[in-house]
C-alpha cells in the first residue's frame, strides 16, 4: 500500500466527489487538526432525582459555557470553544451529521479516519457512538450504491481491551491477541478476525455481535457500564471496474476506526469494588497514557510520544497524529456532581484540537502501476535534484557573504588606519632620532637618516661597511617599537659591533687610556682621524635625543584603549645574545663585574629586569641605548641614565685597574668607543 498525491490525488478527489474528501491533498498528505465536538447528554432519572441542577450550557455553536448555579460557589462562568458543540436536546443524528460524517467518509476515497467518544461514565458515549456507527456505514453504503463505477469491499474487524488485554470481539475463543509492529503496517492485532461484509445487514449482525461480547457491569453511575475500550473497524477497499485485472489497476484502501473509550470514573463516585474498581484502574491508567499522548502531541514538539505506555495508544497511533482524519466526540454530563470529570474532558478536548494529523490517500497499485509511479517519482526527484538550491536559499547564502564582505571592509580600514598612524609615529620618531646627530655636535646626517647611536660623529652613511650591521637593527627596532604588540623580556643593549679590546677578546667595547699615545687601539678613532668623544660625552649625546624619544613615546604609545602598542622588537631579543656582557671575562673582583651584577642588562640583573618587566610590560619600552625608558615620566628616563652614568663611572674604574695590571701606569683619561 502506498500513498499518492499531487496530481493523482486531485483526479481521484474528482473522482470521488466533494463530498467524500474535504480539500485536496498535498504530496506529502493532508495536514489537518483532530476535530472536537462536544456532546452533552440530557440530565439521567438518577440526576433528576437527586434534584442536580444543570451546570452547562451551549451558548451557541461552538461554545459551551459553566454557569454555577450555587451562590456560594466562584459565579464566573468559564467559557470553551470548540469545532462543534451540541446541547442536550440534540439527536445523534445531528451530532454525525454536523460533526462526524464529514470526517468519517474520507474513508471512501482511502483516507483512514477515526471518531472517539471520550467522556467520563454515563455521559453517553456508548449511546453516541452506537448511533454514529449506523450512521456511517449506512453512508457508506449509500456512497456504494452510487458508484457502481467502483467495486468495493469492506471488511470489518472488531477489538476491545479489557484489563489491558487486546481481545478479537468477533471470536468465539477468549485468547488474548498479541500486538506486533511491522515498517509497513504500524501496529497491528495478530490474528484477528477480519470478515468480509456482504451487506448492510451482514453488519448490523456483526455490531450486535461485538454488543454482546464487550464486557460490560453496573456501576453506581451506569447500570450498563462498558469497562473496555472497544474498536470497531471498517475497512474500504476500492478499484475502478475498468481497470480491474488490468496493469494500471490501483487500489483505494483506508479504514475507519469507530472508539468507544471506557469511561473514566471515580472510585468513590462509581462505588466499585473488587473486579469493578481494578477495571477502573486499568481504564484510568490508559486514559491517562491517552492524555499524555494528546497533550504532547498538542504541543507540537519533536519530543518523545509515548505511545507505547499504553495497548490503546499503541492500536491508536495512526489515529493520534499519523495518517488519518480524526473526530473526537467529547461527551459530558451537565450534573452539579460531575463538573469536574466534566471539566478534565474539556480539557482534554482542548490539548485535542491543536493536534495535527497527516492524512494520505493510501493507494495499493498492481506491480506495473507500481514501477510506473515510482519510474515517474524518481524522474521527478532527479530534475528536483539537478535544479540549483531554490531563490531564498541563494538569498539568505548571498546576504551572508555581503555581511562578511562588510565586516572584513570594515577591518582592513581599521588595519590601514592603524598603519598609517604607525608610519607617521615612525616618520616621528626617526626624525626626532635623526636630529641626534646635531646634538653631538656632527649635523651631517639627514633627518631621514637612521641613527647610529654612539657612533662617532664623523662617520658617514657612506661608510657602509661598518654601520649597515647597526643601521639595520636600529631600523628593525625602531619599526618593531611602533607595530608589534606588548613585549616582554627587554634587553640592554649597547653595542652590536665587534670587539677591539686590546687584548683580542671578544668585548665589544674599547677602553681608552688617554695619555699622549697611551690609548688602547681605537680601530674607529685610528680610521677616522678625529678626535673620539669621551664617555661622558657620549653618554650625553645619547641621554638627549632619548629623552626626547621618551617624552614622545610618553604621550604617544598608548592607543586609545589605553592599552600599550609599543612591544619588544625582534631586533632587541637578538641583540640581547650579543650584549657586551656576554663572553665578557670578568676579574670576580673587578669593579665592573660588581656593577655588572646589579647593573641592568648584566648577568644578573638583565634576567631580573627581565622578569620584572613581564610583570609591568605597560610602563615601560626599551631604550635603544641600553636602558628602560619610562614612558610614564621623564624623569624616569633621566634616572636611568643617571644609572649609566653610574655605570659609566665604574666601567672607568675597571678600565683603570685593568689598564695598570696590563701596564702598570696610571689612566689620566677614558674613552670608551661603541659602534
Ligand atoms: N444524549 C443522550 N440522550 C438521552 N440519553 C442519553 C444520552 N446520552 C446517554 N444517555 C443515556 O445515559 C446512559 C449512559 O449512557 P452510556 O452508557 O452511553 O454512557 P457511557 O459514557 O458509555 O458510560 P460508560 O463509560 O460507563 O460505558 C444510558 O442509559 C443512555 O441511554
Amino acid at each position: 500500500m502506498g500513498a499518492i498525491g499531487g496530481d493523482e490525488l486531485v483526479q481521484w478527489d474528482k473522482m470521488a466527489g466533494p463530498e467524500a474528501v474535504n480539500g485536496g491533498g498535498g504530496g506529502v498528505g493532508r495536514m489537518d487538526r483532530i476535530q472536537v465536538l462536544v456532546r452533552l447528554r440530557p440530565l439521567s432519572e438518577k440526576e433528576v432525582a437527586r434534584g442536580e441542577p444543570v451546570e452547562w450550557e451551549c451558548i451557541n455553536d461552538t461554545t459551551v459555557m459553566f454557569r454555577s448555579t450555587f451562590p456560594d460557589r466562584p459565579t464566573a462562568p468559564t467559557a470553551y470553544t470548540f469545532d462543534r458543540v451540541f446541547h442536550s436536546d440534540c439527536s445523534t443524528k445531528e451530532v454525525y451529521e454536523e460533526g462526524v460524517r464529514e470526517v468519517v467518509l474520507s474513508v471512501v476515497s482511502g483516507i483512514n479516519s477515526s471518531i472517539f467518544a471520550y467522556g467520563q461514565t454515563s455521559s453517553g458515549k456508548t449511546y453516541t457512538m452506537t448511533g454514529v456507527t449506523e450512521y456511517t456505514v449506512a453512508d457508506i453504503y449509500d456512497y456504494i450504491n452510487k458508484h457502481e463505477e467502483r467495486a468495493f469491499v469492506l471488511k470489518f474487524s472488531a477489538i476491545e481491551i479489557y484489563n489491558e488485554v487486546v481481545r478479537d470481539l468477533l471470536s468465539a475463543e477468549n485468547t488474548p491477541l498479541r500486538l506486533w509492529d511491522d515498517a509497513e503496517k504500524g501496529t497491528y492485532v495478530e490474528n484477528l478476525t477480519e470478515v468480509v461484509l456482504r451487506d448492510w445487514n451482514h453488519l448490523k449482525g456483526l455490531i450486535s455481535v461485538c454488543e454482546a461480547q464487550r464486557r460490560t457491569g453496573e456501576t453506581f453511575l451506569n447500570e450498563k457500564s462498558s469497562r473496555s475500550h472497544q474498536i470497531l473497524r471498517l475497512t474500504v477497499e476500492s478499484s475502478a471496474r475498468e481497470f480491474l485485472g488490468k496493469d494500471k489497476s490501483t487500489t483505494l484502501v483506508a479504514s475507519a476506526n469507530f472508539v468507544d473509550l471506557a469511561g473514566s470514573e471515580r472510585a468513590s463516585q462509581a462505588l466499585s469494588a473488587g473486579t469493578r474498581l481494578k477495571e477502573g484502574c486499568h481504564i484510568n491508567r490508559s486514559l491517562l497514557a491517552l492524555g499524555t499522548v494528546i497533550r504532547k502531541l498538542s504541543m507540537g514538539s519533536n519530543a518523545h510520544i509515548p505511545y507505547r505506555d499504553s495497548k490503546l495508544t499503541r492500536i491508536l497511533q495512526p489515529s493520534l497524529g499519523g495518517n488519518a482524519r480524526t473526530a473526537i466526540i467529547c461527551t459530558l454530563s451537565p450534573a452539579t456532581s460531575h463538573i469536574e470529570q466534566s471539566r478534565n474532558t474539556l480539557l482534554f478536548g482542548s490539548c485535542a484540537k491543536e493536534v495535527v494529523t497527516n492524512a494520505q490517500v493510501n493507494v495499493v497499485m498492481s506491480d506495473k502501476a507500481l514501477v510506473k509511479h515510482l519510474q515517474k517519482e524518481v524522474a521527478r526527484l532527479e530534475s528536483e535534484l539537478r535544479q540549483p538550491a531554490s531563490n531564498s536559499s541563494l538569498e539568505a547564502l548571498v546576504k551572508e557573504k555581503d555581511n562578511q564582505i562588510r565586516k572584513m571592509e570594515k577591518e582592513i580600514k581599521e588595519l590601514k588606519s592603524q598603519r598609517d598612524l604607525a608610519q607617521s609615529r615612525l616618520q616621528n620618531l626617526l626624525q626626532t632620532v635623526g636630529d641626534h646627530p646635531k646634538h653631538s655636535g656632527s649635523g651631517k646626517r639627514s633627518a631621514r637618516s637612521p641613527p647610529s647611536i654612539g657612533m662617532p660623529p664623523s662617520i658617514s652613511r657612506d661608510d657602509s661597511s661598518q654601520i649597515s650591521h647597526d643601521d639595520s637593527d636600529l631600523y628593525k627596532e625602531v619599526r618593531c617599537i611602533e607595530t608589534s604588540g606588548t613585549g616582554g623580556n627587554e634587553q640592554l643593549d649597547m653595542s652590536a659591533g665587534e670587539s677591539s679590546s686590546p687584548q683580542g677578546s671578544n668585548m665589544n667595547s674599547s677602553l681608552c687610556g688617554n695619555g699622549s699615545n697611551t690609548s688602547v687601539n681605537s680601530r674607529h678613532s685610528r680610521l677616522l682621524g678625529e678626535s673620539p668623544i669621551t664617555l661622558e660625552q657620549h653618554l650625553e649625546n645619547i641621554r638627549r635625543p632619548f629623552a626626547t624619544v621618551g617624552r614622545d613615546l610618553g604621550s604617544s604609545t598608548r592607543n586609545s584603549s589605553g592599552s600599550r602598542i609599543l612591544g619588544r622588537s625582534r631586533s632587541c631579543r637578538s641583540l640581547t645574545g650579543t650584549t657586551m656582557f656576554d663572553g665578557m671575562e670578568v676579574d670576580d673582583d673587578t669593579p665592573l663585574h660588581r656593577s655588572l651584577v646589579g647593573f641592568p642588562g648584566g648577568p644578573e640583573g638583565n634576567h631580573r629586569r627581565g622578569s620584572a618587566l613581564n610583570n609591568d610590560v605597560e610602563s615601560e619600552t626599551l631604550s635603544r641605548a641600553g636602558s628602560i625608558v619610562s614612558t610614564k615620566t621623564n624623569g624616569a628616563c633621566d634616572a636611568e641614565f643617571t644609572g649609566i652614568g653610574e655605570f659609566v663611572a665604574e666601567l672607568k674604574e675597571m678600565a683603570q685597574v685593568h689598564y695598570q695590571k696590563q701596564y702598570g701606569g696610571q689612566v689620566q683619561n677614558c674613552l670608551i668607543i661603541i659602534k
